[in-house]
């Protein structure tokens, strides 16, 4: 038995390493698509006349909640969880990067047009039809890239469990993170280097995700030949997802605070990077062209230390302390951005560089601290689940917050552009970092009281490891 472990191509480190190298990369393409109209705020906030889309903050809200609408309201996301578990990661990975793809050309079709500026009224709101083709677009989008997520958590279970599966995460994430940072950070010279056009950096987009999708079929030729190899072994041998599995996870409370502080921290990152741009703008005075590079220092921090808390998880463990932590400093950072008298850019660039940490600390810990609660075969209806929660956040936030600038923060007009005091705002981000911090807590006193091993390092020793591998020779007749 023993050699037939050994021949299997998941226990060779340069074909794991390779596996994920692959799939990161869709996910990078992925994050830079997500990302890329938050420094574009400002221009397509200007009026048509200005070369602009002439949207208000709301508008800007509305589709930056898009990316929600499908994965919240139509259960897409779980769905997509189902399909997973049942349809498995290959197909799923494959089904999910071609829904990218077609939501990435709906919007890039609806913001290349302007359809005579035409409107129309759904559920009492009036929409211009660029706003909606393009809305729509990143909900189509926003279901491909969410599956693509939890498809690319459980490729990593599956090819590196019980090995350097934290650090695998966190170099997941760093490398979707290089999409974050470089969406934030380039894609406003992208655009000035074609005459301010706001769709071109989309086509790039697109094809930048084609290339994610070739680099996803490697993965596919990969998975099937280790998963050939396996198929006269018994250890991948698994109960199959039933149904019911559903309700076992949802009555786990270690799942529901998982669920909730995923919710509650990034819903206090990532709809704030979406406004970090206008904020540095509006309190700090920065240039609108260059108002992307000091929230881009967040996601290039996290290439270096979500790894680096990964690989700390794996080997020492405290996964809840760690989180526990990290949710300390964004109540911290947050209330400091709140402070109106706090507007050097300085203390920005300070503050953002914490964020980078505290935005380490969190997920390194937390996505690997999944398969400590949910058993394996349940883990894609799991992260599902949890991907299903947190997208209310993803989508309730910017819609909340473009509502409150436009209602209440709104300080003047420079050529017919509203300016915003971001005071309410970010008061409101500490929030969801305060709820965040009593959900990790439970959290750390659910791990005691259940012993899910959240404090304990990931990699087995090589005592553990052959203690497991003589039960399962004892067991085997
Ligand atoms: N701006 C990308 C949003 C991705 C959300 C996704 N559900 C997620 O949480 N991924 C893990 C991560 O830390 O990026």
């Amino acid at each position: 038995m023993t050699q037939q472990i050994q021949r299997k191509l998941s226990e060779s480190k340069t074909a794991r390493w390779s596996v994920l190298a692959l799939v990161a990369f869709t996910m990078l393409c992925g994050y830079f698509i997500t990302d890329m109209m938050a420094p574009l705020q400002d221009l397509l906030q200007t009026p048509v006349g200005g070369g602009g889309l002439g949207w208000s903050g709301d508008d800007y809200g509305k589709f930056t909640s898009a990316y929600g609408w499908f994965n919240v309201f139509f259960l897409m996301l779980i769905f997509g969880g189902m399909i997973l578990d049942k349809m498995g990661v290959r197909f799923t990975g494959l089904m999910a990067t071609c829904i990218m793809i077609v939501g990435v050309f709906i919007k890039w079709f609806g913001i290349s047009h302007n359809f005579d500026g035409a409107t129309v009224t759904i559920l009492g709101t009036e929409w211009g039809y660029t706003l909606l083709v393009a809305s729509l677009g990143y909900a189509i989008f926003g279901v491909g890239v969410e599956i693509a997520g939890i498809t690319v958590s459980k490729i990593i279970v599956k090819w590196f469990k019980g090995k350097e599966m934290a650090l695998a995460m966190g170099l997941e994430m760093a490398c979707a993170r290089i999409g974050t940072g470089l969406a934030i950070g380039v894609t406003p010279l992208l655009c000035k280097a074609f005459n301010n056009s706001i769709s071109m950096p989309i086509l790039i987009g697109l094809i930048l995700l084609c290339i994610g999708l070739l680099s996803f079929i490697v993965f596919v030729v990969m998975d099937k030949r280790r998963d050939e190899e396996l198929e006269n072994t018994e250890e991948e041998a698994e109960e199959p997802f039933r149904f019911s599995d559903i309700f076992s996870i949802i009555s786990m409370k270690g799942f529901w605070y998982v669920a909730l502080l995923c919710v509650l921290f990034y819903s206090a990152v990532f709809p704030f990077l979406k406004y970090a741009p206008s904020l540095m703008i509006n309190k700090f005075g920065i240039d609108p062209e260059w108002s992307g590079v000091i929230p881009a220092l967040l996601p290039f921090g996290n290439i270096l230390l979500t790894p680096f808390f990964g690989n700390l998880y794996d080997r020492k463990g405290k996964g809840a302390t760690i989180m526990i932590v990290g949710a300390i400093m964004l109540v911290f950072i947050h209330f400091m951005f709140s402070i109106p008298a706090l507007n050097n850019w300085v203390i920005a660039l300070g503050l953002i560089l914490l964020l980078g940490i505290a935005f380490s600390l969190v997920p390194s810990a937390m996505w690997p601290s999944v398969p400590k609660i949910i058993p394996e075969n349940k883990l894609g209806t799991a992260y599902a689940l949890i991907f299903w929660v947190q997208n209310w956040g993803l989508m309730g936030v910017p819609y909340l917050i473009g509502k409150v600038l436009d209602k209440y923060c709104i300080t003047g007009y420079v050529n017919e552009k509203p300016t915003y005091d971001y005071t309410i705002p970010m008061m409101i981000f500490t929030c969801f970092g305060i709820l965040a911090l009593m959900i990790a807590l439970l959290l750390k006193r659910e791990d005691r009281i259940k012993g899910y091993g959240l404090e304990l390092p990931n990699i087995k020793k090589p005592e553990e490891e052959a203690k497991i591998i003589a039960e399962e020779m004892i067991a085997e007749p």
